[in-house]
C-alpha cells in the first residue's frame, strides 16, 4: 500500500522513474513503460474478487474496470456541461493512475455520462475572477490530466457522444482512438482564440501528432469547431458511428487494440509521444507562470466575461 501511495502521490512521470530506478523524466520515458505493469506489489491493493468494480469515489466521474475484459470505462458526469473543473481535473488524474497500476487494466473508454455534450473543456469560472494563486493550482491540475492521460501506457478510447470543445477536444486527441457520434449537431475542435485565449503548446503539440502540422496551424488559428463529418475528413477523429452504437463499436475497437502485445504497443506509443511529453515536464513552471500572467491580464478577463455573457444568450 505505501508503494501505491507514493505511486499516486506524485504522479506518473515520477512514479515510473521509481520504478525502473531513472533519475530523470527525460531519459526513461521508454523504459519506464516497458516496465511500468511489472510493479505488482503496489497495484495489488485494487485486485477485486468481483468482475466489475466501480473506483472512483466523486460523484463527477465513474470509472468502472472489468477484472475480466480488463477494460474500464471513464464516464465524465459533472452537468450540465462535463466542464473541466479543478477538482473533475484532480478526479480524472487519479482515476487514471489507478488505472494505470491496475495490473489488470489494460484499456481505457472515455466517454460521457450525459448525451450530447462530451465536455466543454476547461471550467471557464476556475479561470475569472480568482487569484493568482488559484490559477497556478488550477493550470497544475490541467498539466497532470494532461499528463496521465497523454502518457498511459493503456490503451485509450474516446467514445465521444456529444459536442467536444477546446478541453475536452484535447482529451479526446490524448486517446489512442476516436469515434464520434455521426450527429452533426455536435462538434469538436480546439475554439481557443475564439474566446480571446492561446492554447500552449502542448495542446498545439497534441494536436499536430493527430492532424498534423497544416491542419493545426489553421484549427488552431481561427479557432474552428468542426462537424463530426469534417471531423473525419481532417483526421481529428478516426470515424463516425451512429449516434446510439458509439459505445458498443468503442468496445469493438478496443478489443482490436487488445489483440496486440501490451510490450509492443506500449514502447511504441512512448516513442511517438515522448519527446511532447518531455517538453512539457521540462517546462512545467514556467508554462504555468505563463498561465497564471495571462490570465490575469483585464484584457483577457474582459475577453473571457464576455464571452460567458455570450453564452448565457438565449440562442437562436
Ligand atoms: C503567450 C501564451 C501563453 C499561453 C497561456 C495559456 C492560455 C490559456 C489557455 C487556456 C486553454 C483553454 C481551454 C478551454 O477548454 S477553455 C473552455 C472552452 N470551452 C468552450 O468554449 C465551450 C463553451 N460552451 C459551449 O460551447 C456550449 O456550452 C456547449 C456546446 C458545450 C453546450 O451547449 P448547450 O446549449 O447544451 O449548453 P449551454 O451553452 O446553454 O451551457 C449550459 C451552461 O453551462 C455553462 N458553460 C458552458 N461551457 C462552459 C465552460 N467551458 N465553462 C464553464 N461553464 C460553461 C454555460 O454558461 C451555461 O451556464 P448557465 O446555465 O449559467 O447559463
Amino acid at each position: 500500500m505505501a508503494a501505491l501511495l507514493l505511486r499516486t502521490s506524485r504522479g506518473l512521470g515520477a512514479c515510473l522513474r521509481v520504478a525502473t530506478g531513472c533519475p530523470s523524466p527525460s531519459s526513461c520515458v521508454v523504459a519506464a513503460w516497458s516496465s511500468a505493469r511489472w510493479p505488482r506489489e503496489g497495484a495489488v491493493a485494487w485486485r477485486t474478487h468481483a468482475q466489475v468494480r466501480h473506483y472512483s469515489s466523486s460523484d463527477k466521474l465513474s470509472i468502472d474496470m472489468d477484472d475480466k475484459t480488463g477494460v474500464a470505462v471513464l464516464k465524465l458526469s459533472n452537468p450540465p456541461v462535463n466542464s473541466l473543473s479543478l477538482e473533475l481535473l484532480t478526479e480524472l488524474a487519479i482515476g487514471l493512475d489507478k488505472l494505470e497500476m491496475n495490473p489488470s487494466c489494460r484499456g481505457v473508454i472515455m466517454t460521457s455520462a450525459h448525451p450530447h455534450i462530451f465536455s466543454a473543456g476547461l471550467d471557464v469560472s476556475e479561470m475569472m475572477g480568482k487569484p493568482t494563486e488559484h490559477y497556478r493550482e488550477f493550470w497544475r491540475a490541467v498539466q497532470e490530466m494532461w499528463l496521465k492521460l497523454y502518457g498511459s501506457s493503456l490503451v485509450t478510447i474516446a467514445a465521444i457522444n456529444g459536442s467536444s470543445p477546446a478541453g475536452g477536444c484535447l482529451m479526446a486527441m490524448c486517446c489512442d482512438y476516436r469515434l464520434m457520434a455521426d450527429n452533426p449537431k455536435y462538434s469538436i475542435g480546439l475554439n481557443e482564440t475564439k474566446l480571446g485565449i492561446v492554447a500552449p503548446f502542448w495542446f498545439r503539440d497534441t494536436m499536430m501528432g493527430v492532424v498534423g502540422t497544416r491542419v493545426t496551424e489553421r484549427s488552431l488559428q481561427l479557432g474552428l469547431m468542426y462537424s463530426p463529418a469534417e471531423a473525419v475528413h481532417v483526421g481529428l477523429v478516426d470515424r463516425t458511428v451512429p449516434e446510439e452504437t458509439v459505445f458498443e463499436e468503442a468496445r469493438t475497437e478496443m478489443a482490436r487494440w487488445l489483440k496486440i502485445p501490451d510490450h509492443a504497443r506500449q514502447i511504441t506509443k512512448s516513442m511517438m509521444r515522448k519527446t511532447t511529453i518531455d517538453h512539457l515536464l521540462a517546462q512545467r513552471d514556467s508554462d504555468i507562470s505563463n498561465f497564471a500572467n495571462f490570465i490575469s491580464k483585464d484584457s483577457i478577463q474582459k475577453s473571457l466575461t464576455a464571452y460567458m455573457q455570450a453564452l448565457r444568450q438565449p440562442k437562436k
